[in-house]
């Protein structure tokens, strides 16, 4: 069977024509609406093409082929007005196979044109669209010729049937069935992944000459959540369709051999193989993966001129049927193809029937990006190498067997799923995307494992519970090495269970309210001086400049620093090891992590001048953390409990610094782009901000009682922080063996809360991608806001951080209005803490007549 040549969806307009039962088809393409939107206004903001190329991959024929390109054409014409510039020329390409009905595609193109005009008027620029057939498994279009390239319902279709399973093999080996079952040889499964590797590998490599760097692809197309190709989600259907045949066999109507021989040029990936082929072929950056379960039923308005209504398994088959048939036919003729179609139904009827389910199929949706100019030379040959080392070893990291540990792979021998992580490090939706992938294959608790260890992640607020309330002492924290080495083993972060008990008792007195009284003071001085320093008209990016206040907030009120240079230098200094807390250990000198370690010894060395000098007094009494630490009569030693060492305060001076400053940082930035998103939320909080600056003192400063009027911005700091998971995973270690979710966890695993899993989950939150500071009007159940943690380890530094968040919003607030300038989402590469790459810049307006304080 040539699929270049039988592979097309049912032509015409008849009942059982493409055009008529490609209901579920176009409810693919609109729910990818948003992420097709995402990519065009990225492509528009960041590189305004005046020509743009454009491809719909598998256009094939009926209303669909004109409603991908007729919503492409509206997000294009909408984002030109509202950024005020002229649409560029679209050069837009429809692909199919030959066989596609071409015909009726260019037939609808006088109509559709005159549509485009009526609605977008005149200066809606040029519009070309032409067809372009054959297979997206090769060259389709000139060398970097496309901005955009979409495709739907279309990949899961192999350029040809797996070698060795065609008609024309010697033997039989796949009989009775037309893809993998649970009952197929091995040989067919092995059959079946190497053509999908193959084709897309080729699709990858086709794509990448032709669009152009910094382009983008969004492709969806049926696949798979579990690693096994033999699971019943992704082979049902098939099974359904090789038994109506079979039943045929059975009577006589078609024979046995014609069946044996027939095998489907279908693959359905798991998310796991596509990330490979992404890594392996080295293009392309998987910017987005995301899944969802499609009903194959079309609805009860589909066609039937038979008479009476369809029922769910006629509706189903009937979508399959203009899908399918065309393969059918041309293998076992059209003479049974309403009789087989028939039995399928009642089939799926039967099965509908039985499981009282929906008849679904798992879609996946990816987005795509290639990669810029510099990268494509030097990021290319350095993922190719890596992906030479994939395919090695591919598939020999196998699933271990037992079924009471958690569902998972230890992927290659040694180094793990280790170059998988880095490689979402080095994407746009930072390492979290790693965890996300998945967990949407295996569930709420997974084993992976990363710089040869094993590491599992659990996702419910059951086990957050039962891990963070440690009251079995069956858990440690624990960081992965290059944390460890970065924070220093006497970090409060990294010490053993007692020395953590001794630790954090002689810092919690530090934190007592009249110090955070003092600070909430230095606070509200630092960002009165920074915002008066703000333009008016102005762009300042929010990150930056919370940075700049969290840094000086901290080093100040640790170690009364102050000075301009010593302070940059600092804040350069710890900036370098923040950078390197995910790098690979490697301690070459231009690696991150070596980088990160020698920022590490300046920092100490920084440290250690300061602490002699204090001993020696030279330096004048100054009131502050390190004071205290040094100090031989703060509380805690005073209880007995043994001084701190020079290299514990110094381990901790820099682990706060670390904990404080990037962290609030960033929760700012996160709170800022929120408001600018939720203008309703702004407000709201704008009337109760404006309210307290009214009733204080001009130039007075805030303090901790002004704070404790601000409830709505506290809520509103409690959903940033819940919607951001600015720390989005806790690391522990199994102490013991112990069981959790059901599954068995070995003494010396890490074991991950996966918090930002848990903030996102609609069994806990309602409408948890919805910014709503009001959810927090009741107090929320334990174990489910973990934005500072639980238990023993809580964040020591929480009300530090609410301060500093609370006097950034009352002071921005009262003084400026805002408007973010680049919404993009992405989060920063090699961040520890989720950050947004652009920073948040923002356009700012001070409110006329310095109305509150200023
Ligand atoms: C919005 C800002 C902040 C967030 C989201 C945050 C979050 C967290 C979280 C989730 C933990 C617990 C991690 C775990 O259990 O594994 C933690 C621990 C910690 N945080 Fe924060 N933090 C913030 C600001 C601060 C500040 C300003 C300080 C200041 C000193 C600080 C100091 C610490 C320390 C010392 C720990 C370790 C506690 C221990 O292990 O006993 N944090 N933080």
């Amino acid at each position: 069977m040539e699929v270049v040549q039988v592979l097309h969806m049912n032509k015409g307009a008849g009942e059982t024509s493409y055009a008529k039962n490609s209901k579920v088809q176009s409810k693919i393409i609109s729910i990818t609406k948003t992420v097709t939107e995402e990519a065009i206004i990225e492509l528009l903001c960041k590189n305004f093409p005046e020509s743009m190329g454009i491809a719909d991959l598998g256009c094939s024929s009926g209303p669909n082929t004109l409603t991908v390109i007729s919503e492409i054409i509206d997000i294009i014409y909408s984002n030109c007005s509202n950024l005020g510039c002229p649409t560029p020329e679209l050069r837009i390409c429809l692909n199919d196979l030959y066989s596609n009905d071409f015909n009726d595609v260019f037939g609808s193109l006088p109509a559709f044109y005159n549509k485009l005009k009526e609605e977008k008027g005149t200066d809606f620029g040029q519009c070309f669209i032409t067809g372009v057939p054959g297979s997206f498994y090769g060259r389709l279009f000139p060398r970097k010729s496309m901005h955009f390239v979409h495709s739907s319902s279309s990949l899961h279709w192999l350029s040809q049937v797996p070698p060795g399973l065609d008609s024309k093999a010697s033997t039989a080996i796949n009989k009775g069935r037309m893809y993998i079952s649970k009952t197929s040889p091995q040989s067919v499964l092995d059959s079946y992944m190497l053509q999908f590797q193959k084709d897309f590998s080729l699709f990858l490599k086709s794509r990448s000459d032709e669009v152009v760097p910094g382009g983008c692809m969004v492709l969806s197309f049926t696949g798979r959540k579990s690693m096994d190709p033999t699971a019943i989600e992704s082979c049902h259907q098939w099974e359904l369709l090789a038994q109506a045949l079979m039943n045929m066999v059975s009577e006589g109507l078609i024979p046995e051999e014609k069946v044996d021989i027939f095998n489907a040029p279908y693959y359905g990936p798991c998310a796991e193989e596509l990330e490979l082929e992404v890594q392996k072929e080295g293009s392309f950056i998987m910017d987005r993966l995301e899944a969802f379960e499609i009903d194959w039923d079309g609805g009860v308005d589909m066609p039937n001129t038979i008479n009476g209504t369809l029922s769910s398994g006629q509706r189903v088959a009937k979508t399959i049927r203009a899908v399918i048939e065309s393969m059918l036919e041309s293998h076992f003729g059209r003479d049974i193809m309403d009789d087989l179609f028939q039995r399928h139904a009642d089939l799926v009827d039967k099965h509908l029937a039985k499981t009282r389910t929906k008849y679904t199929n798992l879609v996946i949706r990816i987005m795509l990006k290639k990669l810029p100019l510099f990268s494509d030379v030097f990021q290319g040959a350095l993922i190719y190498l890596i992906c030479q080392l994939v395919k090695m070893f591919l598939y020999h990291g196998h699933q271990e067997s037992t079924a009471s540990i958690p569902p998972g792979t230890g992927g290659l021998p040694l180094i793990g799923e280790t170059l998988q992580f880095m490689a979402s490090i080095n994407s746009g939706k930072g390492f979290y995307d790693f965890v996300r992938v998945r967990r949407l294959r295996y569930g709420n608790c997974f084993r992976t494992k990363l710089f040869g260890e094993t590491h599992v992640f659990v996702s419910s607020t059951e086990s957050a519970k039962a891990i963070l309330n440690n009251e079995l002492g069956k858990f440690t924290k624990k960081y992965i090495r290059s944390i460890a080495e970065l924070v220093g083993d006497q970090s409060l972060l990294c010490a053993s269970h007692q020395q953590h008990k001794m630790i954090r008792g002689h810092l919690a007195n530090l934190f007592s309210t009249t110090s955070i009284s003092m600070f909430i003071k230095m606070v509200d001085e630092l960002m009165v001086e920074t915002l008066s320093v703000w333009e008016d008209g102005s762009t300042v990016v929010i990150l930056d400049e919370a940075l700049k206040i969290t840094c000086k907030a901290m080093c100040k009120m640790l170690m009364s620093l102050e000075s301009g240079h010593e302070l940059e230098m600092l804040q350069n200094e710890v900036a370098q090891v923040c950078e390197a807390m995910l790098a690979f250990p490697l301690r070459l000198p231009w690696t991150r992590f070596y980088k990160g370690l020698q920022a590490r010894k300046r920092i100490i060395s920084i440290l250690e001048k300061e602490i002699s000098e204090r001993r020696r007094g030279i330096q004048t009494f100054r009131e502050d953390f390190l004071h205290h630490m040094l100090s031989e009569d703060d509380k805690a030693s005073s209880d007995e409990s043994p001084r701190l060492t020079d290299a514990e305060i110094i381990d901790n001076i820099l682990t706060m610094i670390i904990a404080g400053q990037d962290t609030t940082a960033s929760a700012i930035t996160w709170m800022i782009k929120f408001l600018d998103e939720n203008q309703d939320v702004l407000e709201k909080l704008r009337n109760e901000q404006q309210h307290l600056a009214k009733k204080a003192s001009p130039k007075s400063c805030l303090t901790l009682e002004d704070l404790s009027e601000m409830p709505y911005a506290s809520k509103v700091i409690k959903e940033s922080l819940r919607m951001a998971s600015v720390v989005p995973w806790f690391p522990r270690q199994a102490l013991q063996d112990c069981e959790i979710e059901g599954f068995k966890i070995k003494r010396g695993w890490n074991i991950n809360i996966d918090a930002r899993s848990i903030h996102l989950d609609p069994m806990v939150y309602n409408d948890p991608n919805k910014f709503s500071p009001q959810r927090f009007d009741d107090e929320s159940k334990p174990y489910r806001f973990l934005a500072f943690g639980m238990g023993g380890r809580t964040c020591l530094g929480m009300n530090m951080a609410k301060a500093m968040m609370l006097v950034f919003l009352h002071r921005l607030i009262t003084t400026y209005r805002w408007k973010v300038i680049d919404s993009d989402s992405s989060i920063e590469k090699w961040a520890l803490f989720s950050k947004l790459r652009s920073g948040c810049p923002v356009h700012v307006t001070r409110i006329p007549n310095d109305a509150y304080y200023l």
